[in-house]
């Protein structure tokens, strides 16, 4: 493979513009280590008309490669870190108040239980502070309320926050869509007088920057005429956008620089960061960390985490491709890819690809998957989707975190979008927004029957094809189905052809739409998630959050959150839905059934469903700890890749 003519440095080349735009916040005022760091900054990424200086060229000694550039699979140079001890429980299920037990009081005892609550959460509160706190970049190509278009989105939205909350400085990176649909969502961000021009793709691209301070978070924006496109934020009717690759190499070089020059509340982030970098789209960051800046002295304190939202979308591009990214030519090993011999589309095809996840599960210094179960599947051949064995190579730094959800959007006596609250204590407010969601739909308005929800992207993860095959036999049943969501066209045809089948049973909404997603949540008695696998999940956190109960395939994080239903346990009934497993019709319409029947048949149990589900913590605050564990193991540690 060609060297790239040209590269070999850090820098991207001149930095104009003015000063960045100072923000309304008052800047902290820096200590004497931030005050040296900013100097060596200011040196680093120096503004104004003059470029900053190209770091000398490495002249003899080629930089030390790591084991993995060999063609073989991968070791780590390093000795296997010894396995960090369990991050601190998940706590499910163990948090907050029984809520039987309120109901059951006086109002006396209420008022106790609630100066108790109260107690306990100022107690949390005075807790949620950070020990060591960190100059955190998340580098993500979906962040809620900007631009989502599934759980990426509404992770990217939250955790951030919950970082921040806890006494972290947090910057978010994401790319400035300009579709006409999104652009409102970016009418607070402002122009920091900040470009660059990114030398890749055979050109220097120049990108500029936009920001707005908002939730104690920086939320800084990648701007670039490739992010303004009518379409979503992948691609439009078409199919994927042709150069995407080229888009999210942008992405990933413009937040490498973002901390550097980008003057924010007065003082840059600077080099001593963690950067978090979500899914494929922003996997070329602890690539390009340890191929052009640590060899030149530069991020050398920083760390990189890899967070797996989905292994199913890697980023892989023909080999061919490689000059265009802008990195030295020894670095092709770390995102060398060989498709296995049946995957080749011709005999000649020798399946030689770059896989931008690739290059980040071999360059972060640590990785998390979004639950437990998760992080196990992916070593596994079944759930690795090809990166199993490399994936398994680094178990030592491997964790996983189940996400959490945003209170603030997702909480039934809070939630905008609903025609009314209700909340564990009073359920009243449930069934009316069922009535409001029949009525909604234009379905009957009959409370006994059970209504089943299903939300989510049309995909072949989410087991699309299975509700297909077992809508015949479930419309025999006294039910109510609605499904929200896009994607597959055939499955969008399905929808809505199936509609007018069982016209007074089923709805189909093919859209994407966040105030209905949040009705049929609250809606609905049932949420149904047959996914073929599911590295999280959010509905079915939303829905328990919402006392809808989900029926789910036990895998991911499906199986580590929802707690089948045990009328029988010695502690009294026990269990958040039900969790099947296998995964097929027979068994989903067997849960299906045993859910309906016992909404029907026993509804002291059902409530009792309802109310534990209620008060499961998935809060954001608890998944936000654990990763600053994540933090503190990963700065305990050199950088993975020097
Ligand atoms: N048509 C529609 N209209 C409105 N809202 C819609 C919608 N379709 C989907 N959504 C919303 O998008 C989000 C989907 O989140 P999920 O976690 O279920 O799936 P996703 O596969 O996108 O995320 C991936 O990343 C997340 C985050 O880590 C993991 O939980 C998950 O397992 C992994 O596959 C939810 O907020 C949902 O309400």
């Amino acid at each position: 493979m060609a060297a790239p003519a040209g590269i070999g440095a850090a820098c991207l080349g001149p930095v104009v513009g003015p000063v960045g735009r100072a923000t309304a916040r008052a800047a902290p005022r820096p200590g004497l280590l931030q005050r040296v760091r900013r100097r060596c900054v200011a040196e680093l990424s120096r503004d104004g008309t003059a470029p900053r200086p190209l770091p000398p060229a490495p002249l003899v000694q080629p930089i030390p490669l790591p084991s993995f550039l060999a063609p073989a699979p991968p070791a780590p140079t390093q000795a296997p870190a010894p396995s960090p001890p369990p991050l601190p429980d998940s706590g499910v299920g163990e948090l907050g108040p029984d809520p039987e037990s309120i109901a059951e009081d006086s109002v006396d005892r209420t008022v106790l239980v609630a100066s108790e609550q109260d107690s306990e959460i100022m107690a949390a509160n005075e807790q949620a502070q950070a020990e060591v706190t960190h100059s955190i970049v998340f580098v993500t190509a979906e962040a809620s309320p900007y631009a989502k278009s599934g759980g990426l989105g509404d992770v990217c939205g939250s955790l951030p926050i919950a970082l921040a909350a806890r006494g972290h400085r947090v910057m978010v990176v994401l790319p400035r869509y300009m579709n006409g649909a999104l652009n409102k969502n970016f009418a607070n961000a402002f122009y920091t007088g900040k470009h660059i021009k990114i030398p890749c793709f055979g050109g220097e691209h120049e990108v500029t920057f936009f920001h707005e301070y908002r939730d104690s978070v920086d939320w800084v924006f990648v701007d670039h005429s490739s992010y303004h496109r009518p379409g979503n934020l992948y691609g439009d009717n078409f199919g994927a956008f042709g150069d995407n690759q080229f888009r999210y190499t942008l992405l990933c070089y413009a937040a490498c620089e973002a901390p550097l020059i980008l003057e924010l509340g007065g003082y840059t982030y600077g080099q001593n960061c963690m950067f978090v970098v979500n899914d494929w789209h922003a996997s070329l960051v602890p690539v390009l960390l340890a191929a052009k800046y640590r060899p030149y002295g530069v991020y050398r304190d920083s760390r990189s985490v890899l967070v797996i939202h989905n292994l199913a979308h890697q980023g892989v591009e023909p080999a061919s491709t490689y000059p265009d990214l802008g990195l030295p030519s020894e670095w092709y090993g770390a995102l060398e890819w060989v498709f296995p011999e049946w995957a080749r589309r011709h005999a000649l095809d020798k399946g030689e690809a770059v896989n931008f996840l690739k290059g980040a599960v071999v360059t972060a210094d640590r990785i998390v998957t979004v639950s437990q179960g998760y992080s196990w599947e992916v070593t596994t051949a079944e759930g690795g989707q090809g990166l199993n064995e490399l994936l398994s190579s680094r178990k030592s730094v491997l964790n996983g975190i189940v996400n959490g959800i945003d209170i603030n959007d997702w909480s039934p006596s809070t939630d905008k979008f609903l025609p009314c609250h209700y909340s564990a204590n009073d359920l009243s407010g449930k069934a009316k927004c069922k009535a409001e969601l029949q009525k909604e739909l234009g379905l009957p308005i009959r409370p006994d029957v059970p209504l089943i929800g299903f939300i989510g992207r049309l995909d072949y993860q989410k087991g699309i094809d299975l509700i297909k095959l077992a809508i015949p036999e479930l419309m025999k049943e006294n039910v109510q189905f609605v499904m929200l969501g896009s994607g597959d066209p055939g499955f969008e045809g399905w929808m809505r052809s199936t509609e007018s089948d069982y016209s007074d049973k089923f709805r189909g909404w093919v859209g994407f739409s966040v105030p209905v997603s949040h009705r049929i949540t609250a809606g609905c008695d049932i949420l149904l998630m047959p996914s073929r696998f599911e590295p999280c999940g959010l509905n079915q956190l939303y829905a328990m959050q919402y006392g809808t109960v989900p029926v789910v395939h036990g895998t991911g994080g499906l199986r580590d959150t929802v707690e089948t239903f045990n009328p029988f346990s010695e502690k009294g009934e026990q269990g958040t839905g039900w969790a099947f497993s296998p995964l097929t019709i027979e068994k989903m319409l067997w849960a299906l059934r045993t859910a309906i029947s016992t909404y029907r048949e026993h509804k002291s149990s059902w409530e009792g469903l309802m109310k534990r589900g209620m008060s499961s913590d998935f809060t954001w605050d608890h998944a936000a700890s654990q990763y600053e564990q994540i933090f503190d193991w990963a700065f305990m540690d050199q950088p993975y890749v020097m």
